[in-house]
């Protein structure tokens, strides 16, 4: 098996020994004397293992192993301790190292240490594998599976450990926070604070001192020294949120901070440095902001290294159903009320519904039906009109097309007299419509998204699809009354009941 190792060992004989026991496992050995060395090798290029000792002449191994931990999770660590220091040795298993040798040790014990180091390895890699290949519900802070959410959490996961900067663009309210404070928290720099700065909230006079900070007396009002957004963040991430608000003039300071890490405090004369990794936010279009000369090309490029878009809830078929179970159960919690869920209407009208404020819409919503109900289901008379109104005018749609296909059938009509009835359309303008035709995604399809205006050749679809579409969609009209459903498609209802059987038997 070949992997590499970093050997910290002072001694040169024992060093020597010990290189030459861990050759024989199949390393390839650095070995170093000194804990700066190791630092640089490191720093340089990580080992699969690093073998440590305890006690080195210029810093304490102990301080290399937290280093380690912090900086190069993935590399196991073994540390080598005289008896005198078992002690240290323990606390280093406690600190994340995976086992200690005590000196002296023969080629045998460095042999099964190793073994059970490398073997551990390849089981964590194998689990973290797996679980990446399966679809994740739940995602620091995020609800939903839907295929365009999964597309964001790897992106989320690969980003993570990385410096590079990431600029999250998406409608108001689809999560671009969320996003942000997922990136820091799958990340190395999770233990180090996360700042959020709003762009646009801040008063344009002041937000050079929130970001950079001011010295006492700076302007009116700097009665005293204040750390900036920058200096809060050192080791962290700073999150610049509606950044394309900003004020061209700040722009290029921050660019100069961005470029390299240094600033001086609104009224100061000394530079400082930090540590940053940046995140920036915008629901505008940040290229045409460029076009525009609203927001500063250089700038662009300097942030937009890692574009994350966030899908909106239209586009998120059942997420949307699942984000609301779960705002109904903490809200009906807060608020001391009893609802256990939705009823099929409104789940239906939710997966209809275009959403324009997203997420937040839906919080809202929900917070105003669970404050003004009391009940254990959330009926459709509860929600608001404009929500409601998607399914009244999806069942217009559905009506008007049930009757043109009814139509269709009873008099072969041409697909030219099809076209010559735009009105079964016009419903296609609204944003209702433009929910349904958004919400084709994956396998979350809502019941009624099946029939679209066929606009181009990917609109065209089977037509037994259309015709069952149709026929269930009247069904669920006459509340399950078979008979009346085929009276309005102009069918007799034991054509209905053939071709349900058919379906049933084709497995459709
Ligand atoms: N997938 C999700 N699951 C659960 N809650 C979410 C999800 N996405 C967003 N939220 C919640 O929705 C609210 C709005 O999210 P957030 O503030 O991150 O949106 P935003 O895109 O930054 O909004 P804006 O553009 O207005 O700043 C927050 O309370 C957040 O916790």
């Amino acid at each position: 098996m070949g992997f590499s190792a970093i050997l910290v060992e002072d001694s040169m004989s024992l060093g020597a020994l010990y290189s030459e026991y861990l050759c024989a496992e199949g390393a390839e050995v650095t070995h170093v004397n000194f804990g700066e060395d190791a630092l640089k090798e490191l720093a340089r290029k990580q080992p699969d293992l690093l073998v440590l000792d305890i006690k080195l002449p210029d810093m304490s191994g102990m301080d290399i192993l937290t280093k380690v931990q912090k900086e190069y999770p993935n590399i196991t660590v073994i540390m080598i301790t005289a008896h005198g220091t078992i002690d240290l040795a323990v606390d280093a298993m406690r600190a994340g190292a995976f086992d200690f040798l005590i000196k002296p040790f023969d080629s045998k014990r460095l042999s099964i240490t190793v073994r059970n180091a490398l073997k551990q390895r390849d089981l964590l890699a194998l689990v973290s594998n797996y679980e990446n290949s399966l679809p994740k519900t739940n995602f620091h802070g995020f609800i939903g599976d839907s295929l365009a959410m999964q597309t964001v959490y790897n992106t989320i996961d690969c980003v993570a450990n990385s410096k590079a900067s990431v600029f999250v663009v998406g409608e108001s309210g689809t999560g671009k926070e969320v996003c942000a404070q997922a990136i820091h928290e799958a990340g190395i720099r999770a233990e180090a604070p996360f700042i959020a700065l709003n762009c646009a909230s801040i008063p344009k006079d002041l937000i050079e001192s929130e970001i950079f900070g001011h010295t006492k007396g700076a302007f009116t009002g700097a009665v005293s020294h204040r750390d900036g957004a920058a200096t809060r963040a050192d080791g962290g991430t700073l999150f610049l949120d509606e950044l394309c608000e900003m004020d061209l003039e700040l722009q290029s300071k921050l660019l100069r901070f961005i470029q390299t890490g240094v600033f001086q405090r609104v009224g100061g004369s000394k530079e400082e440095k930090v540590d940053v990794r940046f995140i920036s936010a915008t629901n505008r279009d940040p290229w045409k902001e460029v076009q525009e000369g609203r927001f500063r090309e250089d700038l662009y490029y300097r942030l937009h290294v890692i574009p994350i878009e966030l899908p909106p809830l239209r586009q998120r078929g059942k997420d949307v159903i699942a984000i609301a179970k779960k705002l109904l159960k903490q809200y009906s919690k807060e608020e001391g009320k009893n609802f256990k869920g939705f009823s099929k209407e409104v789940e239906r009208c939710f997966g209809l519904y275009s959403w324009p404020g997203n997420v937040r819409q839906l919080q809202n919503i929900i917070r105003q039906v669970v404050v003004l109900n009391v009940a254990d289901e959330v009926a459709i008379t509860m929600l608001p009109a404009q929500v409601t109104a998607a399914l009244s005018q999806a069942n217009v749609k559905s009506v008007k097309v049930s009757e043109q296909v009814a139509q269709t059938a009873v008099t072969s009509a041409t697909v030219t007299d099809i076209h010559a009835k735009p009105q079964a359309h016009t419903v296609g303008e609204s944003t209702v419509a433009a929910a349904a035709s958004d919400d084709i995604v994956d396998n979350n399809m809502p019941v009624n998204s099946g029939i679209n205006a066929i606009e181009s050749e990917e609109d065209i679809q089977p037509l037994w699809l259309t015709e069952k579409i149709t026929i269930e969609t009247a069904i669920e009209q006459c509340d399950g009354n078979i008979p009346k459903a085929a009276a309005l498609l102009d069918v007799s209802p034991s054509t209905i009941y053939r071709k349900k059987q058919q379906w049933e038997d084709k497995g459709l």
